[in-house]
């Protein structure tokens, strides 16, 4: 734990030490001033006696006292008002709310020892060991690590996420553990579920995909998209609201719809735009993957094929992005002979393997995450990728590939855990747009795609 120090992270005291420095400052300029003040006071009676006699008539000497009195009380005032504020000033709201923490929760082993003191025994509580806090912030979050030494607070590293969430005030965002600590990001700001609503018609010349009040992605960092969910979980809203944003970009983005339920999405065929480029059966499926495939060479034999393109991507030329949005993936890996899910598997790699710099994606979408269905490989290179709903650890497990967070139950339609590179570094709970009951998303996309 050493090296956290070197990070920025600073480490609770407790108990806390008084700034000793800041106190004899005080005691100091306290003795010094009254001591001036004194000398100043000694001074004048010389001085008035040379004063006019009407003067001397009313008692100077007591008026003096007075004065001398008020001026030394206001010193030694402001003295005690400046050294407090520094005090407070020097302690830091959350060191001071941790070690609030410590104490209570008694996070620290003590003995009492007997002492003397002036010839009496005297019974001293001892502390031995403190459970040792770091924590550091920036704009957005607040970090606490709790270390993990192997001694008792080791277990109790990892269960105070709920004391520490209202020792802080804050909402926290997310839970990690390694063999040396225990990390509790918190965010400062609370996360707020956005309206889709409110993010219709906010085109910019950005890609940024905005899922929460805290929560955005650029599709150029994050290609491609692992999104599950059972049945109810809200995956179609959230897939029909990523639609909305994915058509709001400028350029506007060129989807392609796989459907092999033939459920909601699938009705996206009789929007004008969309012909042809959605697919329900197996041989559609693999012509539309080919058609995407294709594309993609195409766009790098025509801007990728020289050194000129170094270091571009799609957007250095304009080009609108690509997205294939595969709907019940797994259930189609089970449904189609093994030579087309082979088939199609090959072009979702190929997909995940080379779009990104053509600006090529893919949205996986699926009940149940299986290791199975969707292979390592492939899931490697979700850089997006969300669960929706209850779900058993084992299912987030599965879609995260690890297994040191613990989830809270998600009761909120539309609630999930999502975890997008770059941006987390475990999991985090959030809350898909919300979608007002009356939203019209046919009539929306109809209106989006007109030309
Ligand atoms: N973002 C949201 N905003 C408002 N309501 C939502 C949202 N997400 C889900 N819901 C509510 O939950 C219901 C189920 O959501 P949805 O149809 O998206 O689930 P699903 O996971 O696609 O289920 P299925 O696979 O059975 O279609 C919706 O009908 C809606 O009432």
């Amino acid at each position: 734990m050493s090296t956290l120090k070197n990070d920025g992270w600073r480490e609770v005291q407790y108990p806390k030490q008084a700034s000793r420095l800041l106190f004899y400052l005080l005691v100091c300029s306290i003795v010094l001033g009254t001591w001036i003040l004194i000398k100043i006071r000694e001074a004048i009676p010389s001085l008035v006696i040379n004063l006019p006699i009407i003067y001397r008539s009313i008692s100077f000497n007591w008026l003096m006292d007075i004065l001398f009195l008020v001026l030394l009380g206001y010193f030694i005032y402001s003295f005690i008002k400046f050294y407090t504020r520094q005090k407070a000033k020097s302690k830091s709201v959350i060191a001071n709310n941790l070690a609030y923490m410590i104490h209570s929760l008694k996070l620290f082993d003590e003995t009492v020892v007997e002492v003397e003191n002036d010839g009496e025994n005297v019974k001293e509580r001892i502390i031995e060991r403190v459970i040792q806090i770091f924590f550091k912030e920036d704009n957005e979050k607040v970090y606490v690590r709790i270390a993990r030494n192997g001694d008792r607070f080791t277990k109790e590293a990892i269960l105070l996420g709920e004391n520490l969430e209202s020792a802080l005030g804050l909402e926290l965002d997310t839970f990690n553990k390694t063999i040396n600590y225990a990390e509790y990001p918190f965010l400062k700001r609370k996360d707020e579920r956005i309206h889709l609503a409110s993010i219709i018609g906010n085109s910019s010349l950005s890609d940024e995909i905005r899922i929460s009040g805290n929560i955005s992605y650029e599709l150029h960092k994050v290609p491609h998209s692992l999104i599950v969910g059972g049945t109810g979980s809200g995956k179609s809203f959230f897939i029909l609201g990523k639609i909305v944003s994915y058509l709001s970009l400028t350029p506007r983005a060129d989807l392609y719809i796989i459907d092999p339920k033939k459920a909601d999405l699938s009705l996206l065929q009789f929007v004008a735009g969309f012909e042809n480029k959605v697919a329900t059966e197996p041989n559609q499926i693999c012509r539309i993957l080919r058609e995407v495939i294709e594309l993609m060479e195409n766009r790098y034999k025509e801007y990728f094929s020289d050194v000129s393109a170094f270091g571009k991507t799609y957007r250095d030329f304009n080009l609108p992005v690509v997205i294939v949005i595969f709907d019940e993936f797994s259930a189609f890996m089970h449904s189609v002979d093994k030579k087309i899910a082979k088939e199609a598997l090959d072009y979702v790699f190929q997909i995940v393997m080379k779009g990104r710099q053509a600006g090529v994606m893919i949205e996986i979408l699926m009940q149940r995450p299986s290791a199975d269905d969707l292979p390592t490989n492939i899931r490697a290179q979700m850089g997006f990728k969300a669960g929706l709903g209850a779900m058993d650890s084992i299912g987030y497990n599965m879609i995260f590939d690890t297994n040191n967070i613990e989830y809270k139950t998600v009761t909120e339609k539309g609630g999930g855990y999502i975890q997008i590179d770059g941006t987390h570094i475990a999991p985090v709970y959030f809350e898909t747009p919300f979608i007002e009951k009356d939203f019209d998303f046919i009539a929306e996309i109809q209106k989006l795609m007109k030309p």
